[in-house]
């Protein structure tokens, strides 16, 4: 049996899964997401590179992924640093850091964090999708992936002895590439031997979460033990989400303090506001899925911190639970969504 077993892996080590306390599953702290770069507008050039300022920063909400600098989260650790300490004041207790290969995972400055502000840093093993997947990556065979992703999380990643303890996000797009579904195959062999918690990040499409589970699921993944992230995206058919549910993973909604008009990267897409947001929880909870709801930021870019004007790691802390009480649900659903059900998720089986 692995030593994680039953406990939770930070990337200052082991630790009881009751310390974790109220727990976002989905945030960075230092990423690059150059890879997702939609071309600015034309007549709109000069916003793209213009300084980050209070000015633009209605425009900044609404085309985040067409301003170069935007996309360099990496850039902000001192600011993260500030957050952290705001999040831990506000109640916050731990966060999973969903960097994995190919949008700049920063495990050094993930540990150095943690000892900083006594937040519980969970780091993520494995790739991100196809388009950041180097040669290499993609002549990989499944087998040496699994090796690659059960090595980051019993010995350390990216050339230090610092574990990852989940995998994931694994990135994956829609269609699934090739690589990506090798990727899943071995995120699902390497959960088999770790018994490890693992987050998908799904495609922008609504049959592209139903479509990942089916490809974990015939190569052995624990679905129980699996996030499906970014639903507020997906699937918005409320029949379509029960028959979603049924499959067995946790729910994610993890775009809290994400409104904008357009959606680039799928135009097809109404992105819910918060409020709308904290409606679908209230329908989980009422059809019984209270135990499998998360939720999170998935801040990603600077203009989300509060340094620029953004909501910040404590918007769902300070604004959204007031919001989800005062819409009837209740504190113990509180407490599970933020408490137990990350708590169950991570801790190793
Ligand atoms: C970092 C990351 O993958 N965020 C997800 C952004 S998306 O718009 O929900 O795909």
């Amino acid at each position: 049996m692995p030593e994680q077993s039953g406990k939770v892996q930070t990337v200052l080590g082991l630790i009881e899964p009751d310390q974790l306390g109220r727990t976002m599953t989905h945030e960075h702290l230092t990423m690059t997401f150059e890879c997702s770069h939609v071309p600015v507008a034309p007549g709109d050039e000069s916003l793209a590179t213009a300084p980050i300022e209070m000015k633009h920063l209605h425009w900044l909400q609404q085309n985040p992924y067409s301003h170069n600098e935007n996309l360099l989260l990496n850039q902000e650790i001192e600011a993260v640093k500030e957050e952290l300490l705001c999040y831990r004041k506000a109640g916050g207790g731990s966060i999973v850091e969903n960097t994995t290969t190919g949008i700049t995972r920063n495990l050094p400055a993930l540990r150095q964090l943690a000892k900083d502000t006594g937040v519980h840093i969970i780091a993520g093993a494995g790739y991100y999708v196809d388009v950041t997947h180097s040669d290499e990556t993609r002549k990989m065979t499944v087998e040496k992936l699994t090796d690659i992703i059960v090595s980051e999380v019993l010995s350390g990643a990216d050339g230090t002895d610092i574990r990852c303890g989940v995998i994931g996000e694994i990135g994956t797009g829609w269609p699934i590439t090739d690589s990506e579904k090798k990727v899943l195959q071995a995120t699902a062999h390497a959960q088999t031997q770790l018994g490890c918690p693992v987050i998908i990040h799904p495609g922008r499409n609504n049959a592209a979460p139903g479509e990942v589970i089916r490809i974990l699921q015939e190569a052995g993944a624990d679905i129980s033990k699996t996030v499906m992230s970014h639903l507020d995206r997906t699937i918005f058919d409320r029949q379509e989400l029960l028959e979603f549910a049924k499959k067995g993973s946790y729910l994610e909604y993890d775009l809290f303090g994400t409104e904008m008009l357009n959606y680039p990267f799928n135009l097809d897409v109404d992105m819910p506001s918060d409020s709308q947001r904290v409606q679908v929880l209230a329908f989980l909870i009422k059809e019984g899925y209270e135990d499998r709801i998360l939720i999170a930021h998935d801040i990603h870019t600077k203009h989300r911190l509060t340094k620029y004007g953004g909501h910040g790691y404590c918007h769902i802390l300070k604004n959204i639970v007031p919001k989800m009480l005062s819409r009837g649900i209740t504190q113990n659903q509180v407490d599970k969504i933020l408490i137990e059900n990350p708590k169950q998720w991570l801790t190793f089986k």
